[in-house]
Formats: C-alpha cells, structure tokens, sequence
C-alpha cells in the first residue's frame, strides 16, 4: 500500500516540505479514542500519543488530531508513536455537539464524498435527506445519495420513493442498494475512486457497516451488533473506524441520532438554492418569507411552483441555524467577559 491509497497528495507533500517535517513518519489517523490514536502509515499502523507540547499547548480542541487528520509521526518503540503535527485539512466535517450549545464536534476531516445512507423502510425520510446534504454541502463534501435495504419494498414502491426525492434534490446521484440481494452494490463500486476518502452517514442501523463490509467484501467490522453504551441516558457509539480499500478510503461512522445544523450558511445555500434563488426576488431584503408581502417565495408556495414540504424544511433548518449562531456569538461573549474578570483580577492583585 502506498500513502497515495490512503488519500495522501502533492498539497499535503509541499506542506510537509514547507514546514520541514522530512524527518517525521507521514501516517493517517484511522481511529481516534480520548487521547489515544490509531495512526497508519505506508507499511505499519502505530499505536500513537500526543507529544507533550502538542498535549499542552492546544487551547482548541478543533486543533486535536481527528479520524481522517494526516498527522507527522516519530516512533519510539514497536509499534508506538508520538504525533507532532496535524496537517492541513482539506475538509472537516462537523455537527453541533449533543447537549452543548453552540459548540461544534468534528466529525471527521479530509473527505472527499459523503454517502448518506438511508434505509427505505422506516428510515426514509426527506428532510433529514436535506440536513445530511446541508451537512455535505457546509463542509465542501460531494454528496452521494444510498437508499438502502431496498429488499426490504417491492420495486414500483422504491421507484414512487426515488422520485419523490428527485422532485426535493436536485443534482445530487442517487443510488439504490441491498445488502442482502446485492443490488446496487456493483454500481457504488464503479462510483468509488481509488485514493479519495468516503465518509458514511446517515441514522444508526441504516446498513453503513453492513455495506462497508459489502464492498471491501471481508467482515472486518462487527455489524449488528451496535456498539453503544449508555452514558446518561445518552447514546454515545464508541466505535468509529477508516477503512483503506482498492476501492477508496471509507469511513464508518457512528449513527447520527442528532445531526444538527451549525454554521452551516453556505451549504444552506445550496441545498435550497431554489428558494435563496427566488428570493432574490423578495421586495425586503431581510424578508423571512413568512408574511411579507411581495414575497417572492409565499408567492412561488401558492402558484404551486415550491415544494410545500422542502419550504418548511427550509423554516425549520433556518431557525436553528439562527440559533445556533445566537448561542455560539454568546459563548464567545461569556468567553471574552471571563477573560476580562480574569484580567481586572490580576491587575487588582498587584496592586496589594
Ligand atoms: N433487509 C436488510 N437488512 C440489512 C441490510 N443491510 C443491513 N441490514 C441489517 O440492518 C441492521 C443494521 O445494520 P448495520 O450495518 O449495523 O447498520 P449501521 O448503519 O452501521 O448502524 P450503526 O453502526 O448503529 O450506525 C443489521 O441487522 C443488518 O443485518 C439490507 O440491505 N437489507
Ligand atoms: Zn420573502
């Protein structure tokens, strides 16, 4: 295996020329847990720990090595090694982490698509379609649309579904699969590039494992068996795992039970682009298209040219994006005030 199999390329080379890293290992980070990583390299995988000033010198933790993060590596002993660098990334991609305002959770970085897989029984649904692409879209991630499970519905309903999300999203590859007949799966294969990095989401038990497994065609990971612990009534999947294949870089990715929006302005813009389009057209410009008069957009909804439903996606995704924002401008205030008490502290201090 070459570090080119793993998604290594000619801006990350330069970079590490740049910054003089030749006498550093080059490895990619395949698993990540607390502060320890899996890191592999052209030939081994290395059990890894932050060097100390790395450790103590980071203040936020976006800096920290994630899955995917290219990372420069010494090796002290067999098979352990220190990380010293985190390379540029060309993408990340993030949620806004469960239970805590207006922060952000990093998902995994440098990815080149994202297949959001979504199961069509009881999973299917087109405004998490929506938010999975907004996610995509955000983070500057190809989008590729899984309907999985489709053994699960005879084939006339899985046409009515295919349509249905073809009339919401535009512009964005749908493919149809099963695990279990095998249908599709030849097809993704022809979608997948050697080298580029795949990262899979959607809800958990949609079938992300169990494809996976499909196409490196070996059982490396467990499937079914979900691997969840209950931390206080939440759902934390531990396992997160990146898999090298002839087929690409594919990164499983644990079952997303929130996937929420954070500042997520531009790939907002291109998921609705019909809507941001027509509402160039609005008489306000801060229009909220709710009750405005001359809205472009109210006026698309009654003249039946906008999808009812894709509009009150749009509502809803916008208001918590709005939210979001709001609670992220008021921890950095919080952040600042602090920092000022801390400060006035210290001056009053000395004064004694
Ligand atoms: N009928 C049917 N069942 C499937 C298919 N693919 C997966 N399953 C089953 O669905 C269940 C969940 O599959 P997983 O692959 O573990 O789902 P996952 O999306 O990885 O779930 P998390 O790891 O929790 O995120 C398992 O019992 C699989 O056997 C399929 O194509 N058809
Ligand atoms: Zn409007």
């Amino acid at each position: 295996m070459t570090l080119e199999d793993l998604g290594y390329n000619s801006t990350l080379e330069d970079y590490r020329k740049e910054q003089n890293l030749d006498s550093f290992g080059i490895g990619r980070v395949i698993l990540a847990h607390r502060d320890r990583y899996t890191v592999k390299t052209e030939s081994n995988e290395f059990d890894c720990e932050l060097v100390g000033n790395l450790r103590f010198t980071v203040t936020d933790k976006s800096k920290l090595p994630s899955v995917g993060d290219w990372v420069a590596i010494s090796e002290y002993d067999d098979g352990k090694a220190l990380i010293h660098a985190v390379l540029p990334r060309s993408s990340i991609l993030e949620r806004k982490a469960v239970g805590k305002l207006g922060q952000t959770q990093i998902i995994a970085t440098n990815i080149d698509f994202g297949l959001i897989v979504q199961s069509v029984n009881r999973d299917f649904n087109i405004n998490r379609l929506e938010r999975y692409l907004t996610i995509c879209n955000a983070s500057k991630i190809k989008p590729i649309i899984v309907l999985s499970k489709i053994d699960l519905i005879e084939e006339l309903e899985l046409e009515k579904l295919v349509i249905q999300v073809q009339e919401r999203i535009k512009n964005v590859p749908i493919i149809a699969i099963s695990n279990q007949s095998k249908i599709g799966i030849g097809e993704i294969n022809s979608k997948l590039i050697r080298g580029k990095t795949y990262c899979l989401l959607g809800s958990s038990g949609v079938g992300k494992s169990t494809l996976i497994n499909t196409i490196i065609g070996e059982k490396m990971m467990e499937t079914g068996l979900i691997s969840e612990s209950i931390d206080r009534g939440k759902h934390v999947t531990t396992h997160r795992e990146l898999i090298v294949s002839e087929n690409g870089i594919l990164i499983d990715n644990p079952g997303m039970r929130e996937v929420g929006i954070t500042d997520a302005s531009g790939g907002f813009e291109m998921t609705f682009d019909e809507i941001l389009n027509l509402a160039q057209d609005c008489k306000y410009n801060d229009c909220t298209h709710t009750n405005e008069d001359a809205c472009a957009v109210l006026a698309a909804l009654e003249n039946n040219d906008l999808n009812p439903e894709s509009y009150e996606n749009f509502l809803k995704m916008e208001k918590e994006r709005l939210h979001f924002e709001s609670n992220a401008q008021e921890r950095k205030k919080k952040g600042k005030d602090l920092g000022k008490l801390i400060k006035n502290m210290k001056k009053s201090n000395n004064k004694y």
